[in-house]
């Protein structure tokens, strides 16, 4: 497999001018679908409060029969849900306008580019194949200089349609004015990571082989399919979370520390140790897990199974629940199981990074109780870090406990959409994905869909409102805590 060459990651954000802020359009193709209306509006009713866009302006476009007056009702109605509602968004709520498009056509897209003013930036909101039909279309009508382009994640539907999807982009704009979106790194926990990492002394000399039996990287939900059966049952766990956020948390947990947080170095650390990741011993079959929920009650709602929600089809077997073990290849982390697992409609609600220490070297006989290893746990709702230690416990000191020591992260200013939106309204790419890293995470979790493909793996069952599958690869080991 041959991916593509990592980019310059030159990216320096434009300056406004002396004359006051350079104008910028934000085109929002799929402004009428659930992600425009539920986080990037949000979001961007968030960034705009904040003062930092002065000249932006909002074009929508979908191919409902919408109005401006409609799209303005849209709008504001998003930004009423996270308090944005002062001046700076009733403005740009008042000027912001709504094309009806169909955007693979290149009339249509004509029109759209028409009515764009400035910097241009393109969110493409949409399916990912019709993402890449309209990236084709832009290629043959040209686009101004100096635009922007965010794309959503799924990138591609596979290995092959990422790397065509890249070279199109490629052929469109500088890499460095791709903006390929992961939200998971526009959460202020996650980027929290590298700050825990490598602005203290104490965690990064014992983050290795020599002192880590293992990491989990956890992100378990209570919410079902939530209506979204035309884009998850193509899709399912493994491409909607494995293949994007959870490999981007793995990246950020095991790459060597990057001298700055420059784009161009913080994505060269993170695509390194990407290059390194594979399935456990080669061996899809034996280490990954797939499971869908049936009918259940999650928190007091209940859920259908998932086979028989409006818009399934049983007979794809698309998974709710992935697990995956991952080795990464390179000195530091060379026999250290890196454990994945994301599900819908569980009762446990763990999303966490859990960094797993072996035992003492030798503990002195006479001490107690140190049966549970010590842990790092880097936890993304709540977002707090907590260390599991041991320590003598009440009574006999020589006994010994386990206690947690928990603190809470900062909130981050934004919510991770306004996070990325920033990004890419600066011009930096320092939270997008860079092209060759998107490829390298569907080679990595191909050798999975293809197990699964070929029925390699069953395909099993857990109750919504359960724990998910009895023989999970995340089950305890001996003398461990594990994962319930
Ligand atoms: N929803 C979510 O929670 C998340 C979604 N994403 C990603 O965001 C992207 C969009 O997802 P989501 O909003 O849920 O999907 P939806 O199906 O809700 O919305 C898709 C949007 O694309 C528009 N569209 C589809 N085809 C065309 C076309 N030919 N021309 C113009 N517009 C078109 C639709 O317009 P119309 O409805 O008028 O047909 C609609 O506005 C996907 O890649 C998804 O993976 C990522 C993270 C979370
Ligand atoms: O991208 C997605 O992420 C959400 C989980 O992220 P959160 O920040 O909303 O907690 C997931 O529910 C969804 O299926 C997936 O598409």
């Amino acid at each position: 497999m041959t991916t593509s060459p990592p980019s310059a990651d030159n990216s320096v954000a434009e300056r406004p001018g002396p004359g006051g802020p350079e104008p910028q359009t934000l085109l929002l193709l799929g402004a009428s679908g659930d992600l425009a209306e539920r986080l990037l509006l949000p979001g961007l009713g968030r960034l705009v409060a904040t003062g930092a866009q002065p000249g932006l302006a909002l074009i929508g476009s979908g191919r409902a029969d919408w109005d401006d007056e409609r799209w303005r009702r849209h709008v504001a109605e998003s930004f009423a849900t996270v308090g944005a509602d002062g001046p700076r968004e009733t403005e740009l709520v008042r000027a912001t306008r709504y094309l009806r498009a169909d955007v693979t056509a290149d009339e249509d897209l004509r029109r759209l580019l028409a009515a764009c003013q400035g910097q241009l930036v393109i969110y493409f909101a949409l399916p990912p194949v019709i993402t890449a039909r309209a990236a084709a279309a832009l290629a043959r009508i040209g686009l101004p200089p100096g635009t922007r382009l965010m794309l959503e994640k799924p990138f591609g539907t596979d290995a092959e349609s990422a790397r065509s999807l890249n070279e199109l982009l490629a052929g469109l704009v500088p890499e460095d004015q791709v903006h390929r979106i992961d939200h998971f790194l526009g959460k202020s926990t996650v980027v929290n990571i590298l700050g825990l990492r490598f602005a203290n002394r104490i965690f990064e000399p014992v983050l290795n082989a020599a002192h880590v039996a293992c990491v989990d990287i956890v992100f378990d939900e209570a919410l079902g399919l939530e209506g979204r059966a035309g884009y998850y049952d193509g899709a399912g766990t493994l491409v909607d979370m494995v293949q994007s956020h959870l490999l981007q948390v793995l990246a950020l947990m095991a790459m060597d520390a990057p001298p700055s947080l420059h784009a161009r170095e913080l994505r060269g650390r993170k695509a390194q140790v990407l290059r390194a990741t594979r399935v456990w011993d080669g061996d899809p079959v034996r280490w990954s897990r797939h499971a869908r929920y049936t009918a259940g009650e999650v928190n007091g709602r209940r859920l259908p199974a998932y086979a028989d929600e409006p818009g399934v089809d049983p007979a794809r077997g698309t998974e709710t629940l992935a697990e995956v073990v991952l080795a990464v290849d390179t000195w530091r982390w060379a026999g250290v199981p890196f454990r994945l697992r994301s599900g819908k409609a569980l009762a446990g609600r763990r999303k966490e990074a859990v960094v797993t220490f072996r035992q003492p070297p030798r503990v002195p006989t006479g001490l107690s109780g140190h049966e549970q290893p010590d842990r790092l746990r880097i936890g993304f709702g709540p977002d707090q870090l907590g260390l599991d230690i041991n320590i003598n416990g009440p009574g006999e000191p020589l006994e010994l406990d386990q206690v947690q020591l928990v603190t809470h992260f900062g909130p981050g200013d934004l919510p991770p959409y306004g996070e990325v939106l920033r990004g890419a309204l600066d011009g930096d790419p320092m939270l997008s994905v860079r092209g060759d890293t998107a490829e390298e995470c569907w080679r990595i979790v191909e050798p999975v869909l293809e197990a699964w493909r070929a029925g390699a793996v069953p395909l099993q069952e857990y109750p919504a409102g359960s724990r998910g599958p009895a023989d999970s690869l995340l089950a305890p080991a001996p003398g461990e805590g594990g994962l319930h």
